[in-house]
């Protein structure tokens, strides 16, 4: 489902660089939940901005979904963002005032699906992530683990191949922080989707079918745990 290759990617100019990657290579498999572990400023925010299009790297290929991100025009590049590639972070990033409904039916109706699918597959989604009875509640009222959820169900809604999560219970106390990564693993699994999840949270890898390690660029070493459910 991923493949990346050589990559590197360095901020600023010669005086003032820094080498963000150095040369990472890794493959992901179709519907494998990877972990990328690190600490602040290793790179897994510069690498997950390669891999969901949001970057180009200096050297190095992505393939994603079997298409290199470097071969495609900008306009595939939108398309490949908007069907096939979603994010999480870890701000949330839902838009305040809609409702939870609203948020989650946002990538539907940027693909032009129609409003009796768009609401019944919001629906379905809503209620997948324990929200069923919050759905007409404005995101900004709802607290982060909710808000997490609904963000969850957002990335999920236009059925992404890949998903990308960036530090996605920062901003949550342990055991929310906890039921949001048990979430994820539930949904990966039942929707089929390949995901990469970046953290520093060490209790968080438990999660994971793979442990990506990365330190100053580059990966360091490269596990396999037994998943658990
Ligand atoms: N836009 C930018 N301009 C200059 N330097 C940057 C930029 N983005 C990231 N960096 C630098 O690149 C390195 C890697 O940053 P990155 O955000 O990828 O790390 P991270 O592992 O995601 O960190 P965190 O967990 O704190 O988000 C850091 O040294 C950072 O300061």
């Amino acid at each position: 489902m991923v493949q990346v290759e050589g990559l590197r990617r360095s901020y600023g100019s010669a005086t003032a660089r820094v080498d963000a990657l150095r040369g990472v290579s890794f493959s992901i498999g179709a519907g494998e939940l990877v972990v990328l572990r690190g600490r602040s400023g290793s790179g897994k925010t510069t690498l997950l901005n390669l891999l969901g299009g949001l970057d180009r790297p200096d050297e190095g290929t992505v393939t994603v979904a079997g298409r290199r991100l470097d071969a495609i025009s900008n306009a595939q590049l939108l398309a490949l963002r908007r069907k096939q590639v979603s994010f999480i972070f870890q701000s949330f990033g839902l838009i305040p005032i809609l409702t939870a409904a609203e948020n989650v039916g946002v990538p539907l109706r940027l693909l032009g699906v129609p409003s009796a699918r768009r609401e019944e597959r919001v629906a379905s989604l809503l209620r997948l992530v324990g929200l069923g009875d919050h759905m007409r509640q404005r995101a900004h009222e709802l607290s982060g683990g909710q808000q997490q959820r609904v963000a969850i169900a957002r990335a999920l809604a236009a059925e992404p191949a890949l998903l990308l999560a960036d530090e996605p219970t920062g901003q949550l106390d342990a055991e929310t922080g906890a039921q949001i990564m048990r979430l994820l693993r539930t949904l990966v699994r039942s929707e089929g989707v390949t995901a990469l999840i970046a953290t520093h949270d060490a209790a968080l890898m438990e999660i994971a079918d793979r442990v990506l390690t990365i330190s100053d660029g580059v990966l360091t070493e490269a596990s396999s745990t037994a998943a658990v459910g």
